[in-house]
């Protein structure tokens, strides 16, 4: 090594955006190597308002490897965080450190270990795919500490992939499929960008969210059970899915909206029906979710066409596309007129993240809700309950870019003399 002694830390910072899958992965055909059942695509959320965020350091004083996310240190004993770690290190290059002039070998690297800090600026473990960003965002940021380049196109997703299946979408920004691949050792189970974000601009996305508390089936454990006892999951993989992976890459392709809903919403109703067929059934929707499809099913029957798309994850959110910044604003309007908040409640902190669609829906406070109209299509019908409170909240957001590097000095989650966490939270 370079310098002499123990005295230096070299450190990475490094962002990666969750996303959220429209034609769905729900099925592994190899446990160990997480390779799935069927392909799948998703729509990659804007990093401004749900990703992580992680700060890698080495240093040959660093005594073993550690994990601190949101603040709190936790064990890095899981296989997929080793998997991920061994993956990675088994490809680091020499690399001189600019910033402190240390230059580390090949074979060096093997010695020394790597604190990791890692935040989510949404909620961990709650149906929003923290897993996802945090596995995308652990390995590109190694990429940069370790100085690895890819040998292949995609190597990169498919150890992200090994941290968790949907993680290897995150890499990319816009419109990703998961190629499921055929071969054993999962080298060609690789994410590829199917269209930057800046393809489908028109497109906003709007999250119900349901329940930020942890769920009861996470999603490795409900896909075990799916594979093992769902007839229709094993249908849905070889009869369903591969032509809608057309249709859909189509359907992205030539920005078609009313396509593009279609196949999402029945996505997710299929996705959500494997669940019920499997034994003992799972059940990730709840009444809320029912009201909120029900919301927009009838507003895209009573319009004619599809104005909105919604689907499910492993939890009760739902997470909605509308077509245009104009039907966003009707979306925002009809659920805060259907789900308004607790009158204590700022509307600032229950409508957050991209804060145009309020904005163009010239709402400013919760008085001013009073003023949205019967949306159209209730009229004369049986009026919705109106239930404040029944939703956390919500965030309005963006198909937004992929991985990226944090350059500026004052945004690493490491201190970068000690390594050690910059803030401990409670
Ligand atoms: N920023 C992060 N860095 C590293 N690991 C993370 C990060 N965020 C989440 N994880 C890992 O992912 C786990 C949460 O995954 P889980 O699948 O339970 O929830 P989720 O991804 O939020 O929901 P879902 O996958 O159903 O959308 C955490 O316990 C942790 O192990
Ligand atoms: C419903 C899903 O969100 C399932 C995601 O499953 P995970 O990627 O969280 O599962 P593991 O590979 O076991 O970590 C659909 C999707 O994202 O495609």
């Amino acid at each position: 090594m370079g310098k002499e002694g123990n005295e230096w830390v070299v450190t990475r910072t490094g962002r990666a955006p969750s996303n959220i899958a429209v034609i769905k992965y729900w099925g592994k055909r190899d446990e160990k190597l997480i390779l799935p059942i069927n392909s799948s695509i998703s729509v990659t959320l804007d990093p401004a308002h749900l990703s992580a965020t992680t700060t890698v350091s080495a240093s040959p004083a660093f005594e073993s490897d550690r994990l601190w996310l949101n603040g709190k240190e936790v064990s890095m004993e899981g296989v997929r965080y080793k998997n991920c770690l061994r993956e990675m290190r088994a490809r680091a290059t020499d690399m001189v450190d600019e910033r402190t002039g240390v230059t580390i070998r090949k074979q060096d690297w093997a010695n020394v270990h790597v604190h990791i800090a890692s935040e989510n600026n949404f909620p961990t473990a709650a149906g929003l795919a923290s897993s996802a960003a945090g596995f995308a965002c652990l390995v590109f940021t190694l990429a940069q500490l370790f100085g690895v380049k890819e040998t292949y196109e995609g190597e990169l997703s498919a150890i992200a992939r090994l941290g968790s299946g949907s993680a290897c979408r995150s890499l990319y920004g816009g419109f990703v499929k998961w190629n499921m691949g055929q071969d054993v050792d999962g080298k060609d189970s690789i994410a590829t960008q199917l269209a930057e974000h800046t393809h489908w601009d028109d497109l906003v996305i709007i999250i119900a969210v349901v329940s930020s508390q942890q769920k009861e089936t996470s999603s490795t454990a409900g896909m075990q059970e799916s594979v093992r006892t769902s007839p229709l999951l094993h249908f849905r993989a070889q009869e369903v899915v591969p032509q809608r992976i057309k249709q859909m890459e189509e359907a992205v392709k030539t920005c078609d909206f009313e396509e593009f809903a279609k196949l999402t919403c029945a996505d997710s109703n299929q996705f959500h029906a494997t669940c019920l067929d499997t034994s003992p059934p799972i059940f990730y929707l709840n009444d809320t979710s029912r009201r909120l499809i029900g919301l927009v099913e009838r507003w895209n029957r009573f319009a004619g066409k599809p104005q909105v798309a919604y689907t499910f994850d492993a939890g009760p959110n739902a997470v909605m596309f509308a077509r245009d910044q104009e039907v966003a604003v009707l979306l925002l309007q009809r659920l805060l007129f259907q789900f308004p908040p607790l009158p204590d409640v700022e509307l600032s902190s229950y409508v957050v993240g991209d804060q145009s669609v309020l904005k163009s829906a010239q709402l400013d406070s919760q008085q001013d809700l009073q003023t949205i109209p019967v949306p159209a299509e209730m009229a004369g019908a049986v009026m919705p309950l109106r239930t404040p409170g029944e939703l956390g909240y919500i965030i309005c957001t963006r198909p937004g870019q992929g991985a990226y590097v944090l350059n500026a000095d004052n945004v690493g989650l490491l201190d970068p003399i000690s390594g050690l966490p910059l803030q401990l939270h409670q």
